[in-house]
């Protein structure tokens, strides 16, 4: 066996669609979506609600069945040091749960659904540390403290010990974190992970990612709504909307020169003074982008934020935009993405 060249990345999805058929017709919730993430490094997928970025995880974590999804077409692979790339598409059900826990892990909103009742979270949390880390459980038991300590557990010494029901929706969020970190995977998938939480333990969650991520060289595809989050996390960013990749390059490039309308707008609407303009009245509000993202059932025929654009012209109406090059690694799909500007 050969270790992959640097140059493959962690993780390569290429044309990936996912369709959910409803009583009301197919909904292509990822239609044509591509990236890649390198080894260590983080890419933060941002967009509204509905834009396809949890398909988009679940599709690689290969989770999209059980809410009625199938992936229709597209690759996912992932290239795990020292072995040979995995296609997921093409792995059998139980080479895939293998993948899920070792290779990659996955940290969403709600907790409730993977903490196990029956289990005290610290023997949940040392159960995954001695399945990837060779240590007594003495010395697992530490650990676990230690990772419960750095999710924000306080007195993590005696609540090792509590069950999941005994623990707030917030605590039980934080133990499903430490649990994922402890299997240090090769790529952390999070999905939001840190909104309910408040922001000082969302910046301590967010700490503790990036020391693990130099530690273990762990990769992250870290999907929020938040652009400012991403701007602290990420070294990629990938804009989605209605189902599609419109904007994607290295993250200071998407924050000194996005060239999607669309991205424009979502910068605007980050609450940070930066994006706060001063109207008329003299008081400070926050600018958001009008009108509706398009039903995901009836898409236009042309660019999917037309509707909402305030540059588009007739043609941005009559075919989809390809994705084009704007510059070294970004990427763009609009017709008029050299008269965009900040
Ligand atoms: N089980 C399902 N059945 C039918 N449609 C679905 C299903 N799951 C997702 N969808 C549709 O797929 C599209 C993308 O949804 P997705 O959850 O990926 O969006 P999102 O960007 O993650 O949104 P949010 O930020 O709210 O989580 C939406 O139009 C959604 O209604």
């Amino acid at each position: 066996m050969t270790e992959p060249p640097m140059s493959i990345p962690l993780l390569e999805v290429t044309g990936l669609k996912t369709s959910f058929t409803t009583p009301r017709g197919t909904v292509k919730s990822v239609d044509d979506v591509s990236f890649s993430i390198a080894a260590g490094k983080t890419l933060g997928v941002v967009g509204e609600s509905g834009s396809g970025k949890s398909v988009t995880s679940l599709s690689i974590m290969r989770l999209v069945g059980r809410g009625g999804g199938v992936i229709d077409d597209g690759a996912i692979r992932l290239n795990l040091p020292g072995q040979p790339g995995l296609d997921i598409r093409a792995l059998d059900e139980k080479a895939m749960r293998k993948v899920r826990g070792n290779d990659i892990a996955m940290i969403f909103q709600e907790p409730m659904t993977s903490l196990d009742p029956v289990w005290s979270i610290g023997d949940q949390t040392i159960e995954a540390i001695r399945l990837h880390q060779d240590v007594s459980k003495n010395e697992a038991r530490e650990k676990a403290i230690e990772m419960l300590r750095l999710v924000g557990i306080s007195a993590p010494e005696s609540r090792v010990d509590d069950f999941p029901h005994q623990l707030s929706g917030g605590m039980r969020q934080r133990v499903m974190i430490a649990i994922a970190l402890s299997c240090r995977p090769a790529l952390l998938i999070a999905d939001e992970p840190t909104t309910a939480l408040d922001v000082t333990i969302q910046a301590q969650i967010l700490d503790l990612i990036r020391r693990l991520q130099k530690e273990i060289g762990m990769s992250v595809l870290f999907i929020t709504h938040n652009l400012g989050v991403v701007a602290e996390i990420a070294d990629k960013v990938a804009v989605m909307y209605a189902g599609q990749v419109v904007e994607e390059g290295p993250v200071r490039t998407i924050f000194s020169a996005p060239r999607h309308p669309y991205t424009v707008g979502l910068l605007k609407s980050i609450p940070m003074p930066g994006g706060m303009r001063v109207d008329d009245a003299g008081s400070r509000r926050l600018d958001t982008i009008g009108g509706m993202p398009p039903n995901p059932l009836a898409l236009p025929a042309g660019c999917r934020f037309a509707p909402r654009c305030s540059l588009a012209i007739e043609d941005c109406h009559k075919a989809p935009p390809p994705l084009v090059q704007a510059g070294d690694e970004h990427g763009v799909r609009c017709i008029r993405w050299q008269e965009v500007s900040k």
